[in-house]
């Protein structure tokens, strides 16, 4: 089964919009899970212009189903990772004038850094995540980190899916058959949306979670958060054809 971790970084930007507290970030994350979400995702940024690390802070004791914590494992990441210890850490290799997340990590290049970082997480029972790009030598390199899983990029598959999504989507069939033969469990996430997620869960078997924010909370905007969620849901039924 492939579980729908809720990315609720976009519910924080709405709200610092305006500096108070509406919409609810706490609220929202709570009302995911009672909605069917069975993760909540936040992903703090340096500069915290969406999710706060007091938020990661404050929703560890909230949420009841898996807790992911994602970003650049700098000091301060670190720390705070430390402090909530959520269920999973996911690694990502994100530049401090990102927009958003845009590449995957050079396993290859960064090994011995991502094995100290993995093991650091490891000793406090947290399970790690590296964030890659859709190549089977990455995939297969983030084993030797020590980390339990790598978690597919997956804005390329989105962007291409609807010239030609047998195309878009066989970068990332090669790189899970290599990170499930070196032993890895599989995430993937990024631009993930009710159109292109059932066939990427469908082509690609053994997608243990996908974390989905962006096209999710837009959607809520039309159908309301509960209903999209069940919609999403209903993606990932593993009986609907594609
Ligand atoms: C790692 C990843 O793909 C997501 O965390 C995505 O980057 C969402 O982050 P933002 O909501 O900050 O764009
Ligand atoms: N790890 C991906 C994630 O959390 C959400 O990405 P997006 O759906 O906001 O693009």
């Amino acid at each position: 089964m492939t579980k729908l971790s809720v990315n609720i970084n976009k519910i924080a930007t709405l709200r610092n919009a305006r500096g108070g507290n509406l919409p609810d970030v706490l609220k929202a994350a709570m009302d995911c899970e009672r909605f069917g979400a069975q993760g909540i995702t936040v992903h703090p940024r340096p500069d915290e212009r969406h999710i706060r690390y007091q938020d990661a802070r404050d929703l560890k004791p909230l949420v009841k189903t898996e807790f992911n914590i994602e970003g650049n494992p700098e000091p301060r990441f670190i720390d705070l990772v430390l402090e909530v210890k959520p269920h999973q850490v996911t690694l990502v290799p994100d530049a401090h004038d990102a927009i958003t997340s845009n590449q995957g990590w050079d396993t290859v290049k960064y090994r011995n850094h991502l094995t100290d970082i993995v093991r650091t997480f490891h000793q406090h029972g947290i399970r790690t995540s590296i964030f890659v790009d859709p190549d089977p030598r990455m995939a297969e390199a983030a084993a030797y980190t020590g980390t339990d899983r790598v978690e597919l990029y997956t804005e390329a598959y989105a962007a291409g899916y609807q010239k030609n999504r047998e195309a878009a989507i066989a970068p990332f069939a090669a790189a899970a058959e290599a990170a499930t033969k070196a032993g890895l469990g599989l995430n993937a996430g990024h631009d993930l949306n009710l159109d292109n997620l059932r066939y990427f869960v469908q082509t690609i078997p053994g997608i243990l979670e996908v974390s989905i924010g962006h096209a999710l909370i837009a959607d809520a905007l039309y159908y309301g958060l509960e209903t999209t969620i069940q919609l999403y849901l209903r993606e990932l039924k593993p009986w609907l054809p594609v």
